[in-house]
């Protein structure tokens, strides 16, 4: 109980303060939902009385008061009555109950719904050395599934609980208060049902929540490296190693989710054998002391409050193993609100300034040294270096995704950081990057709603995509597909120097794109970056390639740690 009590806290914790006093109401409303059951059941008794024995009418004081109010004449036509009156309460309460269900999944599901908004901006949020350590089968759970599995196997099933445990209350209250040898026997009867649910939950649904936890993420996880590494994994004939590792996790857990089942199926079969049992015992009691026993009222009082105790029942024992098999739920969907903070303005016009800064990586010997440079608005600057020198290292500081173990990096002043426009200020061209399974000018506009199409047709040209948009069936219109795979190397690249200008960057970071580029193709982009050069922009390019170096102003080299100006050794063009 204690236990329940911490739970229900924590639950409410969880849910957004908007919707808190929705869920009080969908509490509420099941309650009613229970009563009106409740109700229309105590309904139903009478009238099978009046129809097994008519006469009752008259002599059932009870039933003759309400046939004497509403001015019957005759028992047929208080029968009939009755019986319309009973058939317009069942449809009433069973439209009610519809409406009141979905108002309850409607109000769990926008708690969902919200819950998945805040992982997904708590996950744009995390910083870039939290989010390279985290994987994406991760990260999916915890913004989809985690918020879906809290209102299905948490929310609903609480809800429910809580409500059946106050309607078999009353229940077990009023058929006391009518008959307590039959609320002895419904009592008593219930216990064998608890005692072989307890010890199916002992034996096999409390492993199950490990499964979630653990075994679930892992599945996903070969899962979509097996997905994702497609060529490399017919090309090393490694099927076998990812369908092994993901089939025996998904078949050990397939083997609990089916005990989960047969869990939820248990108390219905073992609450039907009980019912069987009691008619038994009233029968037989009848036959033993005839004249002790008013059997059809009894029968009728049994059988009526077993009905709804039934379902009352299973949904208490299907709730408590839903919470139970669930609760790691509630750890991980408990990620604060995010606070949004408006962010500082950085209005770029003068300088980067990198003044003696040091960066490791956690458990890491420092990649970059007391460095110390500055990058003029409107020059070109290469940066080269070994391979694994930390030029990309400098490029993250600078973007601001990472921050200096100490120095300082500043833009005309301002030290950089998350909380500053700065990102909003700069273009960053990787070696590989990204297309989204969109159209052509989705991918350039990127996450702009409503595109601009004079801009648009002006950073298709600068970017030289003009004679690609001509291949192409349906043009700027035409769906790139899924990671861009239609697309070649150098398209990849000009697609995002396209929405790099798109968004008026001041700043354009080409990081290594000559590595996936033929001749032909890094002509092309060097004939780009000259037009910005040009135009004024501040241009930064990682490279080792002659073609592209040529073109910066000076060239800075990180050797050791340390950021040297480089005497350029390659001959320039
Ligand atoms: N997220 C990370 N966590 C720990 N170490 C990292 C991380 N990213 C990079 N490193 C390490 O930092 C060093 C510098 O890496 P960086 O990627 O900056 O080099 P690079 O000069 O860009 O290399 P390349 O030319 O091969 O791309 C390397 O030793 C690398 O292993």
């Amino acid at each position: 109980m204690k236990r329940l009590i911490y739970d229900i806290e924590q639950i409410f914790a969880i849910i957004p303060e908007r919707f808190r006093k929705k869920i009080r109401f969908s509490l509420f409303y099941s309650l009613l939902n229970g009563l009106l059951d409740i109700v229309s059941l105590a309904m139903l008794i009478p009238v099978i009385l009046i129809f097994l024995d008519p006469t009752q009418v008259r002599s059932n004081s009870t039933i003759f008061s309400v046939y004497d109010i509403l001015g019957f004449a005759s028992a047929r036509s208080f029968q009939v009555a009755m019986l319309t009156g009973l058939a317009v309460l069942f449809i009433a309460k069973n439209i009610i109950s519809v409406r009141i269900h979905h108002h309850l999944s409607k109000t769990v599901f926008s708690i969902a719904s919200d819950l998945s908004e805040n992982a997904l901006n708590a996950f744009f949020k995390t910083s870039y050395l939290e989010f390279v350590k985290s994987n994406s089968a991760l990260i999916s759970r915890k913004i989809k599934t985690i918020p879906h599995d809290f209102a299905s196997y948490i929310l609903i099933p609480l809800i429910n609980m809580v409500s059946e445990m106050v309607i078999a209350g009353i229940i077990i209250l009023v058929i006391t208060l009518y008959n307590p040898v039959i609320s002895l026997l419904l009592v008593s009867f219930m216990i064998p049902v608890l005692l072989v649910f307890r010890w199916f939950k002992r034996k096999h649904i409390d492993n199950i929540e490990q499964d979630f936890r653990d075994k679930y993420p892992k599945s996903l996880k070969y899962l979509l490296q097996g997905v994702d590494s497609y060529i490399d994994v017919k090309l090393y004939q490694k099927e076998d190693f990812f369908t092994g590792k993901f089939i025996t996790l998904k078949k050990d857990m397939n083997e609990n989710y089916a005990w989960l089942k047969t869990t939820s199926f248990l108390p219905a079969k073992v609450l039907e054998v009980v019912l069987v049992l009691g008619i038994a015992l009233i029968f037989a009691y009848s036959l033993l002391f005839p004249s002790n026993i008013d059997l059809i009222p009894l029968l009728s009082l049994f059988i009526a409050g077993f009905y709804r105790l039934y379902p009352s029942i299973t949904r208490i024992l299907n709730a408590i193993t839903s919470l139970n098999a669930y609760r790691y739920v509630l750890d991980e969907v408990k990620d604060a609100e995010i606070q949004y903070q408006p962010k500082q303005e950085i209005d770029f016009y003068d300088k980067i300034v990198f003044d003696r800064v040091t960066f490791f990586y956690p458990e890491k010997d420092a990649v970059l040294k007391e460095i110390c440079f500055e990058i003029a608005k409107g020059q070109c600057v290469g940066i080269c270096g070994q391979s694994g020198s930390g030029k990309t290292t400098l490029m993250k500081l600078l973007l601001g995704l990472i921050t200096p173990t100490s120095g300082s990096i500043t833009v005309d002043g301002i030290a950089l950081s998350e909380d500053n426009t700065w990102l909003a200020r700069v273009g960053y061209l990787q070696q590989q990057p990204v297309i989204i399974d969109a159209t052509l000018e989705e991918n350039i506009a990127f996450g702009e709603m409503n595109i601009d199409i004079e801009k648009l047709t002006k950073v298709v040209k600068q970017a030289n995509l003009t004679s690609f948009i001509k291949e192409l069936p349906t043009g700027l219109r035409t769906s790139l597909g899924e990671n861009g795979l239609q697309v070649s190397g150098g398209q990849r690249q000009r697609i995002a120097l396209a929405r790099a200008l798109y968004r008026d960057a001041e700043v354009l970071i080409f990081d290594e794109v000559s590595n996936n580029l033929d001749q032909t193709n890094l002509l092309e982009i060097g004939s780009s970056i000259s037009y910005l050069i040009a135009s004024g922009k501040t241009v930064i390019l990682i490279d080792h390639d002659p073609i592209l170096l040529n073109l910066a102003d000076r060239v800075l080299e990180v050797f050791e740690g340390a950021v040297h100006e480089s005497e350029r050794s390659t001959p320039l063009l």
